[in-house]
This record gives C-alpha cells, sequence and structure tokens, in this order.
C-alpha cells in the first residue's frame, strides 16, 4: 500500500512510437482524491500520457503504479492478461467518442462489464446499474439506445458505465472534445459531482476554464515533457515559463 502521496505514481515515462520518442522522461504523482489536468498543443502526447496509465499504450520505459501496484508489469503473457485486467477493472476510462455498444441499451452498456466481471446477480445488477445513471442523471433514459441519445446524453453513460466498476481513478480523455457546444455543460457537471466526491481523476482538456475551476493541480505538457506544473491558479495566472504563456495567450482569455 503506497501512502497518500503517490497514490497513482509515473516514474520515469518513456514512449516511442518508432523512431518517435513521444514522452520524455515524464514522473508525476497523484494523490488519492487529487484532480490533475493535463494540458498543452495538439500533438504533445497528452494521450499517450493517459493510454499508458491503463496500459493501453505500454510505455517503452518506465513505470507506472497504482495503490502500490505496478500496472507495467513484465509478466509472461497469460498473467499478464490477468493482472491487466485486474488493473484496468479499477481504472475507469471515458474517451472523447464515447465507445458505447449501439445494439445495447444504457441499461445494458453499464451493466455488460460488472455482470461479466463481478458476476453480479440480475438484481445487484440492476440496482447498481440505476444507481450509476441516477448519478450522472440519465435514469430516466435507462432503456435508450445510444441512437436516441445526444452527444451529452451518450457521454454521461459512458461515465456511469465506467463509475459501475467502482474504479480507483477515472482518466478523462477529451470526454468533451466531440461535443456540440450547448451539450459540453451537462458533461462538466458530472465530473464536478466526481470532484466533489473525492473520485482521483486524470483529465485531459482542452477547456482552461474547466480545468481551472475544478482541478487542484495543472500540468503542461510540450513534446513530451512536462513544462510546467502546479495549481491552477499559478499556472493559469503566473505561468512560470515562456512556452506555457505562449500557449495560454492562444488558449486563456485574459492570460498573461
Ligand atoms: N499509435 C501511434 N503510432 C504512431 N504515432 C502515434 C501513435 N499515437 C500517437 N502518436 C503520435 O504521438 C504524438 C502524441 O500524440 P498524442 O495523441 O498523445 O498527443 P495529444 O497531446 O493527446 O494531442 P491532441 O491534443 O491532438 O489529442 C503525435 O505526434 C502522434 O502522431
Amino acid at each position: 500500500m503506497t501512502d497518500q502521496k503517490d497514490f497513482v505514481q509515473i516514474r520515469h515515462a518513456q514512449k516511442s512510437f518508432g523512431p518517435v520518442e513521444v514522452l520524455k522522461d515524464i514522473s508525476l504523482t497523484v494523490e488519492r482524491g487529487q484532480i490533475v489536468a493535463i494540458i498543452g498543443p495538439s500533438g504533445s502526447g497528452k494521450s499517450t500520457l493517459l493510454r499508458a496509465i491503463n496500459d493501453l499504450d505500454p510505455l517503452t520505459g518506465g513505470d507506472i503504479w497504482l495503490d502500490g501496484v505496478q500496472v507495467n508489469k513484465t509478466l509472461p503473457h497469460r498473467q499478464y492478461e490477468k493482472h491487466i485486467n485486474e488493473m484496468r477493472q479499477q481504472i475507469g476510462m471515458v474517451f472523447q467518442h464515447f465507445n458505447l455498444f449501439p445494439h445495447m441499451t444504457a441499461r445494458e452498456n453499464v451493466a455488460m462489464a460488472p455482470k461479466m466481471l463481478k458476476g453480479l446477480s440480475k438484481e445487484e445488477a440492476d440496482k447498481l446499474v440505476e444507481e450509476q445513471l441516477d448519478k450522472v442523471g440519465m435514469l430516466e433514459r435507462i432503456d435508450y439506445y445510444p441512437s436516441q441519445l445526444s452527444g451529452g446524453q451518450k457521454q454521461r453513460v459512458a461515465i456511469a458505465r465506467a463509475l459501475a466498476m467502482k474504479p480507483k481513478l477515472m482518466l478523462f480523455d477529451e470526454a468533451t472534445s466531440a461535443l456540440d457546444p450547448e451539450l459540453v455543460d451537462e458533461v462538466n457537471q458530472v465530473m464536478k459531482k466526481l470532484a466533489e466526491e473525492h473520485m482521483t481523476m486524470i483529465i485531459v482538456t482542452h477547456e482552461m476554464d474547466f480545468a481551472a475551476s475544478v482541478c487542484d493541480r495543472v500540468l503542461f505538457m510540450d513534446q513530451g515533457v512536462v513544462v510546467e506544473e502546479g495549481p491552477p491558479q499559478v499556472v493559469f495566472k503566473n505561468p512560470s515559463q515562456e512556452r506555457t504563456r505562449a500557449f495560454l495567450r492562444k488558449h486563456l482569455a485574459g492570460a498573461k
């Protein structure tokens, strides 16, 4: 068991795609209950770093730990599959494009993983699914198919689906960037609620206002390195690096 201070630990993360080094020796710790935003220009490695945390994009160097257990362990194939499935059950991930199963209702989408992986009875699964859909304000549409839902509603179902596994950590990869502007807020409200409940979250986002209002820490990445990190009031209002200032000038009205 790790202590509060290093609930999530990323140590010397390095990732190359062929000759291209996309993550260059990134180290980062996230405390239990902290909310960290990762911001930075397109192509700076934000999604790759996020996807390395649950080993969807395996690192080429360095290691990732969650609550005292190394996620990216080197193990024989079968043992690795078992290990990574267990780890991924503890790490909820929400993608830009929802990834709901189109032939399943909201209820079935949310119930699928807990039923399969936790062996819940129908009654237990129903209760769990209703709780999670209620939490994201989607209980009334429990029997709707994705095609009958707006983008914001689909994303809320996707969040409920991730929460249904009772994860220790939630990763959000630009959860609102595919949404029409008027639908962004309903998803942000759900994320704010999770923040109030002290869910540990790492959020890749292009929404500076959201990051400033919800996150405990902001990480600015550029070209595969963390250029600067700190509380939002420092990074946004008084960035120490010119690269951060230049980025914020473009993305944050009123930034220095
Ligand atoms: N599977 C892959 N194969 C080869 N190159 C990749 C792969 N995935 C990402 N890259 C490259 O890695 C770099 C970082 O990509 P990444 O998606 O992590 O950036 P990002 O900061 O999340 O960008 P954006 O804000 O546009 O989503 C980019 O140059 C990208 O082309």
